[in-house]
């Protein structure tokens, strides 16, 4: 264990450093795949595209990469041995379709790379081929997106639900997805400081050897999602060895740039945001709602801000879309340029 925690220490600013200083992820996943015409109405959501359509799974995968991802998130987030068994599905059919999910973005990866190789889009430096570096992220979903009621943006679980309670419930999916050959796993949607507290004893006690990153909501700009403060979920975060970023997911860019001012305050770790469209979720009648979202143009124009802040990864989560990374990765990357 000594060695991975030594890698871990640097993991994410060696990445960064390779990047070029800052990382793109990639953006919504599950809405791009109803953009496709998947049909998410499930308690599942994307994950049952793991059963009816990997084919989109990997294509959506390959259009974030072709935008300029040099992260990619897996269609895990609302994957569960438990949800799959309400579906009828054995323990072992759940686990497979788990490291599924995994593999089939690892694919993705592989055939991008073949296919830069093959088009020479690869830059040659001191007579090596250079490969913009991809990490494969395993999305844990919170408890919340579990239970499929739109909790994940309240974060009120209730008193019967405890540490302990949520520990069981996402240990045997984190060990999966730890083993199934992802680089990082990616905690998203965490709406609350009881939920940052059990991934912290989940990574330490089953001696997870791949790093972590938690991200939070945030329906206020100050608090996660529950009311609990983002400092103190932040320091949570800060606190656990294994997590190379935190920051936050799925909420509205308006908020983002306190968010990070307020993260950036109780920790140095690398920030990472990927904000939705401003939209908001309609939990009933699982629709989003075209209140306040902004368009590519404008989700762009934060970004200085952000990286002023002391963000360094960029992506986007629901309702953002292929285009909205290839608008960031062209900011950043037209920046660097003008800077150096
Ligand atoms: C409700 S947030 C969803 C996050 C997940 N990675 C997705 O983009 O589908
Ligand atoms: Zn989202």
């Amino acid at each position: 264990m000594g060695l991975g925690r030594v890698e871990t220490s640097t993991f994410m600013s060696d990445f960064l450093e390779k990047c070029g200083g800052y990382a793109v992820l990639d953006g919504g996943f599950a809405t791009e795949l109803e953009r496709h015409g998947a049909d998410l109405n499930d308690p599942l959501w994307s994950a049952k595209c793991l059963i009816s359509s990997p084919h989109l799974v990997r294509r959506v995968h390959l259009d974030y990469l072709d935008a300029g991802a040099n992260i990619i998130i897996t269609a895990s987030y609302q994957a569960t041995i438990q949800g799959f068994e309400a579906k009828g599905l054995s323990r072992e059919e759940g686990e497979v379709l788990l490291r599924r999910s995994v593999e089939i973005a690892r694919e993705a990866r592989e055939i991008y790379y073949d296919r830069c190789t093959k088009d020479s889009w690869d830059f040659v430096e001191a007579g090596n081929i250079s490969r913009r570096p991809i990490l494969i992220a395993a999305s844990v979903g919170s408890y919340g997106a579990y239970l499929a009621d739109g909790s994940e943006y309240s974060g009120k679980y209730g008193d019967s639900v405890t540490l302990e309670t949520l520990k069981d419930f996402h240990r045997s999916r984190v060990q999966i997805l730890a083993s199934a050959g992802a680089d990082l796993i990616a905690f998203e949607t965490t709406p609350n400081k009881l939920e940052a507290q059990a991934y912290a004893e989940l990574l330490e006690e089953e001696g997870i050897n791949i790093p972590a990153w938690f991200t939070f909501t945030s329906n206020d700009g100050i608090n996660a999602a529950s009311g609990d403060s983002i400092l103190e979920c932040a320091s949570i975060a800060d606190s656990c060895k294994q997590v190379v970023a935190v920051g936050i997911n799925c909420t509205p860019p308006r908020y983002i740039h306190s968010l990070i001012s307020h993260i950036r305050k109780v920790s140095s770790k690398p920030i990472v945001i990927y904000p939705n469209s401003g939209e908001t979720y309609d939990a009933v009648n699982k629709k989003w709602v075209k209140s306040s979202g902004v368009n590519d143009e404008d989700f762009v124009s934060y970004l200085d801000k952000w990286r002023e802040a002391g963000a360094s990864l960029f992506g986007g989560c629901c309702r953002t879309t292929p285009n909205t990374i290839r608008a960031i990765s062209r900011a950043l990357f037209d920046k660097s340029n003008t800077d150096t």
